[in-house]
């Protein structure tokens, strides 16, 4: 394993400097282009109502400077009658300003003044007919001073009328005299509610006010106007606001825009003027601006709700992503410190932790690594795992790793690694999937624990708790495991085995005369004979003592041959044991007595199985040691005998001891019209051996190939002489399966035949119908080459086996032979009778020889002629006798008798039963 880095401390950039930096930097990209939005979006909207309001004044400045030059006009044309009909200066027609007047109502008491105030005519009528003198009014003097400097027409500022009570603007025109002199004044007063009908319609904003001031600074008019204002206020007082203050300073231009505070209402407001064209007035709109904002707002609202919105949504998104970075910083911080920790406890780690990466290359190792398999971290680094996997356990690795790939996790499993000296040390290992982010599984690690001392530990309390210290051996407790299970395949494969226990005799005298230390010696020494004399499977265990036991399964499948078997087995373990020794180069000799049980037997426990074993062992004791007894009551003579029969068996032929008897089968007529051979032992001691004595001995012990041949040799010659005698009965033999398996059977009958010169027509091979149950495809071919050679098939004990329609129809078959159980039953027996019946009926079907065999009675007889029986063969007719003397019996008759042959004198009385006729 790498060893730790310290890795420079995280910060958390949620809260640091450039998280503030980003939020302020938001907000003031935000207020900057608020503002500049702001700034724009006002001009532009007050350059708009700038451009709008002034339209509008420029249409009012043309239609009132119109206006204005009609009544001007009207008034010249007033002045220009009274001068034309005056004979001279001053003799006026006042009648004509009477009449001007009446023709003028909405312009309130037009009069004529003479240049000193003195009004000389009012188109009004005067209640005391009293004309007043306006010498000293304001007004006038200035109208006058302005006349006498040259100007014809004045429109002054507004003045309450005396009377009317009326704000009017007087209207005054110069009346001049030849020489161009002021000599009177025309003058006519206008009301200034008729000058603001004309602001009524004009298309100015709400809150708007339009007017018209004097370059005097004397509103003219204005529309409309406030209710906390007096039209004294409103035209009474000279202007001092923000607007005249602007034309003042400006020498009052011809037209123009200006900000400030208004007089009437003191509000911020905006001025928007023209200059009239013939008349020292100037008209102007003027227009709080908070109504100028209230326009502004509402065509910037909706970009500023989107603007807020915009603002919101950065400063939220921002908020998320610094609680993002929050979460990853403290994850980062989290795994930054679980990453230390993990190197921390992988460093101090007594297990081994290593990883590799999917191709087997070792990418970390820690120390505890190095302490368990010897390699450093730089050597082991970069090299295949095999390096510290063992070749035979590669598979098993494999298997593993290929589970880990997937996914899966290997959990606790103990194997072995390779130490680099090349030791083997036992481990526990866990092996586990490192997979990336995306849940790939990109390397592998391994846990490994050393656990040999556990092993060892293991292996100790194993070797204490199932074996014998001093020998080694297996002990009780293994012995008894073994025998449950041995016990339990017994049971389920059918197949007997043996258990043998054996104990030294005497061997307390070893211990007593030459110490206890000579005596393990002994034990030792029994303990390895036993061991060499084991075959694969089998088992000795020391119980205790001198006592030790053989468990040997699977002797034979039948009780017979496994009893056999084990006897064999418990002699040469008797034997060894009984062999002399040398320990420290002192003979020594002892004796063992054993006891034998077999098994299995029915519900047989292993502990039954011991105890039986030991009670046999005590019997040998008993009978005085150095020997061997069964358990079981009378198998010891049994199998004793079997094996001295299979000893003595195969030496009956090199002795002799075999002969061939015959027995002759007979047709209806009595005529002999065959004969079957017969095997007999002729044992020195025990007499004539019956055949179910020793053909099947002969069977298992594969003797019976031996006796086959020798019975084929036999038949041949016999065959042989009795052709030479002019004989031609058929001689039937018994073929065994095993002998006619025998994969060149037909090529051995070929050579008989060809060595003795025997016609193989002469020879019926009787089988069984055994035989042809397994492989008949076999069976048939070998039958057909036989057959071509000559020799007929009868199928023997017919009846008895699988009788098949189905087989019978394939082989070629000469004849069948009716067991002799069923020959017995007849004709008494309703069941032996149908089955002969049958039997024959089938064979005539087939057409089939039959021959009955087992034929002791007369009313046989007769039962199986009626029924249609071919021949007859049995102790009514004829006994077996020995084939030779047959044959010169034979021989010496005269041919074709038509009687059954007289018996031989051995042969029992039986024989001499006259035939049937
Ligand atoms: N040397 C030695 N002797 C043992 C051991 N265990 C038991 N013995 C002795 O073995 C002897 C067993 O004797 P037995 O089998 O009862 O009697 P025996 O002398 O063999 O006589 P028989 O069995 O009747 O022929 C006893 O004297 C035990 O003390 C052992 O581990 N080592």
């Amino acid at each position: 394993m790498a060893r730790p880095t310290r890795s420079p401390p995280l910060t958390d950039p949620s809260v640091g400097p450039s998280s503030l930096r980003a939020s302020l930097v938001i907000v003031l990209l935000v207020l900057a282009f608020t503002t500049l939005y702001t700034l724009h979006t006002l001009e532009q909207v007050r350059d708009n109502t700038v451009a709008e309001l002034d339209t509008v004044t420029e249409l009012g400045e043309k239609s009132i400077d119109h206006y204005l030059g009609l009544l001007q006009t009207s008034l010249h044309g007033l002045t220009q009658e009274l001068q034309e009909a005056a004979p001279r200066a001053g003799q006026y027609d006042l009648n004509k300003v009477r009449r001007y007047g009446a023709r003028h109502p909405e312009l309130v008491d037009v009069s004529l003044i003479d240049r000193h105030g003195q009004v000389l005519v009012v188109s009004r009528k005067q209640a005391d007919n009293r004309l007043p003198s306006v010498g000293q009014q304001a007004n006038f003097i200035e109208a006058r001073d302005a006349m006498d400097g040259g100007v014809d027409f004045v429109l002054g500022r507004p003045v309450q009328g005396a009377l009317s009570g009326r704000w009017v603007l007087p209207l005054r025109y110069a009346v001049r005299d030849a020489q161009g002199q002021l000599h009177a004044i025309a003058s006519a007063y206008l009301p200034v509610e008729l000058m603001q009908t004309f602001w009524q319609d004009a298309p100015i904003m709400k809150r708007a006010a339009i007017g018209l001031l004097g370059d005097d600074g004397y509103l003219r008019s204005r529309y409309p106007v406030p209710g906390d204002q007096t039209p004294a206020m409103v035209y009474g007082e000279r202007r001092r606001g923000a607007l005249y203050r602007h034309l003042q300073a400006q020498h009052f231009p011809q037209q123009g825009a200006t900000q400030g505070v208004n007089q009437i209402g003191g509000t911020e407001n905006l001025n928007v003027f023209r200059r009239l064209t013939h008349y020292p007035i100037t008209l102007f709109i003027t227009l709080p601006m908070t109504e100028l904002y209230r326009v502004w707002w509402h065509t910037v609202r909706t970009s500023y709700f989107l603007l807020a919105l915009l603002l919101g949504g950065l400063l939220l998104a921002q908020r998320i992503a610094r609680r993002r970075q929050r979460e990853l910083y403290l994850q980062q911080q989290q795994a930054r410190s679980a990453q230390t920790r993990l190197a921390a406890i992988v460093e101090s780690s007594d297990d081994a932790i290593i990883s590799h990466n999917l191709d087997g290359r070792l990418k970390s190792w820690n120390p505890g690594a190095t302490r368990l398999l010897g390699f450093s971290e730089s050597q082991a680094l970069g090299q295949p795992l095999d390096l510290i996997v063992p070749s035979d356990l590669a598979a098993d690795e494999a298997r593993h790793l290929s589970r880990v790939r997937q996914g899966e996790r290997v959990e606790r499993i103990e194997t072995q690694r390779l130490h680099r000296d090349g030791r083997r040390i036992d481990v526990e290992m866990s092996i586990s999937p490192l997979c990336d982010d995306r849940g790939e599984v990109q390397g592998i690690s391994n846990i490994l624990r050393d656990i040999t001392a556990r092993k060892t530990a293991e292996q100790a309390i194993h070797v204490l708790a199932y074996f014998d210290a001093l020998t080694g051996l297996p002990n009780r407790r293994q012995l008894m495991d073994r025998l449950a299970l041995t016990l339990d395949e017994a049971q389920r494969l059918q197949s007997v085995g043996a258990l043998i226990f054996i104990d030294l005799d005497h061997f307390k005298d070893v211990n007593d005369a030459r110490g206890h230390a000579v005596g393990d010696a002994v034990l030792c020494h029994a303990a390895a004979t036993l061991t060499q004399l084991l075959r694969k499977g089998q088992t000795v265990a020391r119980l205790g003592g001198d006592e030790f036991v053989v468990l040997a399964p699977a002797l034979g499948q039948d009780l017979a041959s496994g009893a056999s078997t084990a006897l064999r087995l418990a002699e040469q373990v008797r034997n060894e044991l009984a062999q002399p020794f040398e320990l420290d180069g002192q003979p020594y000799t002892h004796s063992a007595s054993l006891g034998l049980s077999l098994f299995p037997f029915g519900q047989q426990t292993p502990a039954d199985l011991l105890r039986e074993a030991d009670t046999a062992m005590y019997q040998a004791k008993a009978a005085g040691r150095n020997r061997l007894a069964f358990f079981e009551v009378g198998m010891q003579t049994h199998i004793e005998d079997r094996l001295a029969l299979e000893n003595e068996l195969a030496q009956a032929i090199p002795q002799q001891q075999l002969q061939l008897h015959l027995q002759a089968q007979f047709d209806a007529e009595g005529r002999v019209d065959g004969a079957e051979l017969l095997l007999r032992w002729q044992h020195p001691e025990r007499g004539l051996v019956p055949p179910d004595r020793f053909i099947p001995v002969a069977e298992k012990t594969g003797l019976i190939i031996a006796l086959g041949d020798w019975v084929l040799q036999q038949a041949c010659a016999l065959l042989v002489g009795l052709r030479a005698r002019g004989l031609n009965t058929p001689l039937s033999i018994n073929v065994s399966p095993r002998q006619f398996r025998q994969p060149d059977f037909v090529q051995r009958v070929q050579a008989v035949l060809a060595d003795t010169g025997a016609p193989g027509c002469g020879l019926v091979f009787e089988v069984t119908e055994g035989l042809l149950i397994d492989d008949l495809q076999e069976t048939v071919s070998r039958m057909q080459a036989l057959a071509e050679l000559g020799i007929r098939f009868s199928i023997d004990d017919f009846g008895t086996g699988y009788s098949s329609l189905v087989y019978l129809k394939r082989l070629p078959l000469y004849e069948l032979k009716i067991d002799r159980s069923f020959v017995q039953d007849t004709p008494g027996d309703p069941n032996g009778t149908a089955i002969v019946r049958m039997i024959l009926s089938m064979a005539k079907h087939l057409g089939l020889r039959v021959v009955a065999e087992g034929v002791e009675t007369q009313a046989q007889v007769d039962f199986l002629v009626s029924s249609g029986c071919d021949a007859l063969q049995g102790y009514l007719y004829a006994r077996p006798t020995p084939a030779w003397a047959w044959l010169e019996a034979q021989a010496a008759q005269p041919p074709a008798p038509e009687t059954p042959p007289e018996t031989p004198a051995e042969t029992s009385p039986e024989t001499a039963v006259p035939p049937p006729h």
